[in-house]
């Protein structure tokens, strides 16, 4: 393994943690070489007070995470401990170590960085890295009192680009593979950063790790074309990126059956591409007051969780545009003028019509996943298949939301087949009382969100040669209904300048 090492104190002080002010060695960070630290065992059973619960952070798929107090309390760092049962296998690194491995070689403001490790007497390494102590940006998203306002999202979004924008042009790139939510902690000064990189593989593509590594994930976020090990690529997480970005503007989960379809993707990229921009909205909050801000976002989030890994941007072009999104977001000026403009729009209704493309055939005129009636019912409690219902990891009130978890193989994937069509029944109540039978989705690990079809699809007949999009929609009594709709073609670059 490629660790540095070095005497304690150098080693700490180069490291970007919470309680060490160091705003002087931010500049030039990525140029920067950094150091990481061997620690005992024993300096982190005692820094942990013995991994006591109180010290207990949170628990992930591979082990927990605890809080520690170093250096006499003048550092609180992060410490992930795997799980005993965990089996070791001596032929492939541990998440651990693959955690170790990578963060050894990368270090940036928006990545929760390595402080350093230890190893136990069973050989098994623990891995310290710095302390966030606001949490994760899912617990901010679904279990906060107050959920994050727009200028905060905006910048949340941002913030997470740049780093995966980091992570791809490092050399060689490393690819994270595992973006998600409760990836994503806050530091102190409230910014995000992307952590977790037990599943992160470092390599081109072409490099023979790259391609005998199983495809890896977790479900909802999975890239659908990452079936197999030549599938990777930087593409893959950009499709993540987009989930995130989904759930970041919605406030709803990646696949959550209290909504219609379950999936963010095929409830949210219909409503996208037919400009309904304020359905995908988090109704918690009110809508941002230039919607020129909404619909740059969600034009960004389509692009990124299109079908095909080719047409989605790069993060650098990601990045670019969401400066711009949240160049607007920030100055009053360019706001004024984005609204003025929106508004003429909006009166003129001047609209480049585009011709269908491939990302186009799941668009659907039914109103199925609109605000209107997505919350199907209010699920008490549920476990679907092996994604166990979340709650957070901070002993506050338990939400009642799906919450997903890291699969490590396609093996692991295939043997579970995610199928909406093997329901069990289960009793939820509706606003008014009334029980009511609905399926329980038996959600196994087989296919990502992104695969799972919806269970109504747009009959896409035609689209003319003009670009004028025609679709037609069965009605109950089996009549067509013809319908021309105004569609945002998410193939196109989004119009950020406007
Ligand atoms: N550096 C950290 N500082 C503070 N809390 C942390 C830190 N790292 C992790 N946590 C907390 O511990 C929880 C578990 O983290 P971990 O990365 O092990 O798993 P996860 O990402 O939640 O799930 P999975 O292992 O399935 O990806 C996080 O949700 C977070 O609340």
């Amino acid at each position: 393994m490629g660790y540095l090492s070095c005497s304690a104190e150098s080693a700490i002080a180069t490291c970007d943690s919470y309680n060490w002010n160091l705003k002087k060695n931010r500049k030039n960070h990525t140029h920067k070489q950094f150091k990481i630290r061997e620690f005992s065992y024993c300096d982190l059973h005692s820094a942990t007070n013995a991994f006591s619960q109180d010290n207990l952070l949170g628990k992930g798929s591979h082990g927990y995470v605890y809080r520690a107090h170093l250096h006499q309390c003048k550092l609180i760092a992060a410490v992930k401990k795997a799980k005993l049962s965990e089996p070791r296998n001596s032929s492939s690194n541990s998440p651990a170590e693959n955690e170790i491995e990578i963060l050894s070689r990368v270090h940036h403001p928006r990545l929760v960085n390595l402080l350093g490790y230890a190893v136990d007497s069973n050989q098994n390494k623990l891995i310290v890295v710095e302390f966030m102590p606001n949490g994760s940006l899912y617990e901010l998203l679904h279990s906060s009192s107050k959920p994050p306002n727009w200028t905060r999202r905006v910048r949340f979004a941002l913030q997470i680009a740049r780093g995966v924008h980091f992570l791809h042009s490092s050399n060689p790139p490393v690819i994270h593979r595992d973006i998600k939510s409760s990836n994503i902690l806050i530091d102190g000064n409230f910014n995000a950063r992307l952590g977790d990189f037990g599943l992160s593989l470092r390599g081109h593509v072409e490099d023979v790790l790259v391609k005998s590594t199983p495809p890896a994930g977790t479900l909802g976020y999975l890239d659908p074309a990452y079936l197999a090990p030549g599938d990777l690529s930087t593409k893959s997480d950009v499709f993540s990126f987009g989930i995130l970005l989904l759930e970041i503007i919605s406030g709803r989960n990646a696949i959550d059956v209290n909504y219609s379809p379950p999936s963010v993707v095929d409830w949210a990229v219909p409503l996208i591409k037919s400009g309904e921009y304020t359905e995908i909205c988090d109704p918690r909050i009110s809508s941002p007051e230039d919607e020129g801000v909404l619909r740059q976002l969600a034009v960004v989030a389509a692009r990124c969780v299109r079908k095909t890994a080719t047409k989605r941007p790069a993060m650098a072009e990601v990045v670019e545009w969401l400066k711009l999104v949240h160049k607007r977001m920030s100055s009053p000026i360019w706001n004024n003028i984005g609204r003025r403009v929106g508004r003429v729009r909006e009166s003129t209704r001047v609209v480049k019509y585009e011709p269908l493309d491939d990302s186009m055939e799941v668009v659907k005129m039914s109103r199925i996943g609109s605000r209107r009636n997505r919350k199907v019912s209010n699920v008490a409690s549920a476990e679907l298949g092996s994604v166990v219902v979340g709650g957070n990891n901070r002993n506050e009130e338990v939400k009642p939301v799906i919450r997903s978890k890291s699969i490590g193989s396609l093996g692991e994937i295939a043997s579970e087949p995610f199928d909406l069509a093997n329901c069990n029944n289960l009793t939820v109540r509706r606003k008014g009382g009334l029980a009511v039978k609905m399926p329980t989705v038996r959600l196994s690990k087989s296919r990502s969100m992104g695969m799972i079809q919806s269970s109504t699809r747009l009959m896409n007949k035609n689209s003319s040669s003009n670009g004028i999009v025609v679709k037609f929609v069965k009605k109950p009594n089996g009549k067509e209904l013809e319908e021309s709709k105004l569609l945002v073609d998410v193939g196109k670059e989004p119009k950020m300048g406007e």
